[in-house]
């Protein structure tokens, strides 16, 4: 499991640990593990140009003694100091002493113009808000260069606990983070700006309970049902699929290809649309009676492509097993009815959808994921699953939020929706919590949505086919 926790938890473990070793001991590790990334980014450190963009905290102590060292390995090492009064005294006199030079902001354009490679240590963890007037006209010109850019514990103006890029930030290629990811690293827009991250230990006691967890292909291995020697289809579970309509009956198709790829024993369908579900997939069993009067089902998936059927929605809602709430089915969902629920609830809203829950712009919720999936999750007392370019997955009492790690922006193609639904209820159905079911489901299938991308885009049903390949190799490690 990879973890990331917020800043003031950082600070903390920092004070902690800075009471127990000699002074600055910290910032040398981090200055030791964030050269020695540099040093392997350039390939060839003697004779290579270095900028270092130097704000007034202990980020731009990081980034002066990393120049010391390269600047001791051959580079020529400048630094560009955004407030020269303020910028790290220790710092800068080893920069100095190790042949580097400092200059003002004025002579920035023209040296990040020239170099091989910039260092980010405008604002680390230390940072509120986008960049500040002064440090802007910085991001642009690194944005324009041809130099390599790696950020200092963090892309400058991105907000390390959230994920949010109010205003402008700096968009690294590497970003070297220390102690632990930050909640921010991991998720969209904030993600976009640290390109790759590398992380370097510098002996942090972090607590158990981080506010960022990413499952990994072991993590995932555990979770994933195998029927027992003993197994028979209801054992497995059995997971309803009450989705589709006349005029979209597709979406039940593909909510049936992602169950059948869950792991359930049996897939039951029930609504309109059962004679296309049947026509592609006759091991469904198909029923075009109410979901009360479907027989035996372990989890219920109620949602996509489902219109206005508002009964459908109540009557599933009123089942004492797992549900999962997708699409028409957000809308049509009484709130109420969703906090009376006493089994597990599992909702999996776009941020579109999530906007339409919370009454508030769809681009609030893309700014601001983790905060919108929490508040969801409370709201409703729901674990929430919320879709796009980050992933995230909230449980109903709180806790870490899980970030899924494998999504690709192939999976933007209408319908691959309704394979997750189908794919995570059929997890529920076989017995997982509502946030293992979701987050598995998740990582399987944008596991999937990769092998059967590959490069090139791929529609909803091709990643539904690949599911059973992205299982295999999470199994097999
Ligand atoms: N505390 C520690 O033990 C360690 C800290 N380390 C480094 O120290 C950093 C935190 O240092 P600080 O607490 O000094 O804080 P920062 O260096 O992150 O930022 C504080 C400074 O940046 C300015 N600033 C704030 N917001 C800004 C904005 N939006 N635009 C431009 N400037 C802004 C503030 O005026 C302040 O002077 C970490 O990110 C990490 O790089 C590492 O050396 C590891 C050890
Ligand atoms: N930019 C993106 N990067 C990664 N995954 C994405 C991106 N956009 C969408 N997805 C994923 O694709 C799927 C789309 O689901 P959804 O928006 O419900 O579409 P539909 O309703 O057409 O099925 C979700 O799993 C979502 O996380
Ligand atoms: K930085």
């Amino acid at each position: 499991m990879r973890t990331a926790y917020g800043v003031e938890t950082v600070r903390a473990a920092e004070r902690e640990l800075m009471a127990r070793l000699p002074e600055g001991a910290l910032m040398q590790r981090a200055a030791a593990g964030l050269a020695a990334a540099c040093a392997d980014l350039l390939g060839r450190v003697y004779g290579s140009r270095v900028v270092l963009l130097v704000g007034s905290g202990d980020n731009g102590g990081d980034a002066l003694y990393a120049g010391a060292r390269l600047a001791r390995r051959g580079a020529g090492v400048s630094a560009v100091l955004l407030a020269p009064e303020r910028a790290h005294a220790g710092g800068l006199a080893a920069l100095r002493r190790a042949g580097g030079r400092a200059v003002g902001a004025e002579a920035a354009g023209e040296l990040i113009e020239r170099a091989d490679l910039v260092l980010d240590g405008i604002v680390g963890i230390g940072g509120k808000g986008g960049l500040r007037p002064e440090a802007e006209p910085l991001a642009g010109a690194v944005a324009r260069a041809r130099a390599a850019v790696v950020a200092v514990d963090l892309p400058s103006g991105v907000d390390a606990d959230t994920g949010e890029v109010r205003g402008t930030a700096i968009r690294a290629d590497l970003t070297v983070t220390f102690g632990t990811h930050k909640p921010g690293l991991l998720i969209d827009p904030a993600r976009e700006y640290a390109g790759s991250v590398r992380l370097v230990g510098i002996g942090l006691e972090l607590p158990a309970e981080p506010e960022l967890e990413a499952l990994q292909h072991a993590d995932v291995a555990r979770l994933l049902p195998v029927p027992a020697a003993e197994s028979d289809k209801y054992r497995r579970g059995v997971v309803g699929i009450a989705a589709g309509s006349a005029r979209y009956p597709g979406a039940a198709v593909l909510a049936v290809a992602g169950a059948l790829r869950g792991g359930a024993g049996a897939v039951r369908y029930v609504g309109p649309a059962g004679q296309a579900v049947i026509a592609r997939f006759p091991e469904t069993l198909v029923s075009d009676r109410g979901p009360e009067h479907a027989g035996r089902v372990q989890a219920w998936v109620v949602g996509p492509g489902a219109g206005d059927d508002a009964a459908t929605v109540a009557e599933v809602l009123a089942a004492d097993v797992p549900v999962l709430i997708d699409a028409d089915g957000l809308r049509l969902a009484e709130p109420s009815a969703v906090r009376a629920r006493r089994a597990p609830t599992l909702m999996t809203p776009h941020a579109g959808e999530a906007a339409a829950l919370l009454g508030v712009e769809r681009n609030e919720v893309e700014n601001g994921r983790l905060s919108a999936v929490r508040e969801l999750a409370a709201r409703y007392g729901a674990a929430v699953l919320l879709k796009g370019s980050t992933t995230l997955v909230a449980d109903a009492g709180g806790g870490p939020v899980r970030v899924n790690p494998t999504g690709t922006s192939w999976l933007a193609t209408a319908g691959s929706g309704d394979v997750l639904s189908g794919l995570a209820g059929s997890l529920l159905a076989a017995g997982l919590s509502a946030v293992d079911a979701g987050s598995a489901a998740a990582y399987l299938h944008g596991l999937a949505g990769r092998f059967a991308a590959d490069g090139a885009p791929v529609g909803a049903h091709d990643v539904a086919e690949r599911i059973a390949a992205a299982w295999r190799d999470v199994v097999r490690g």
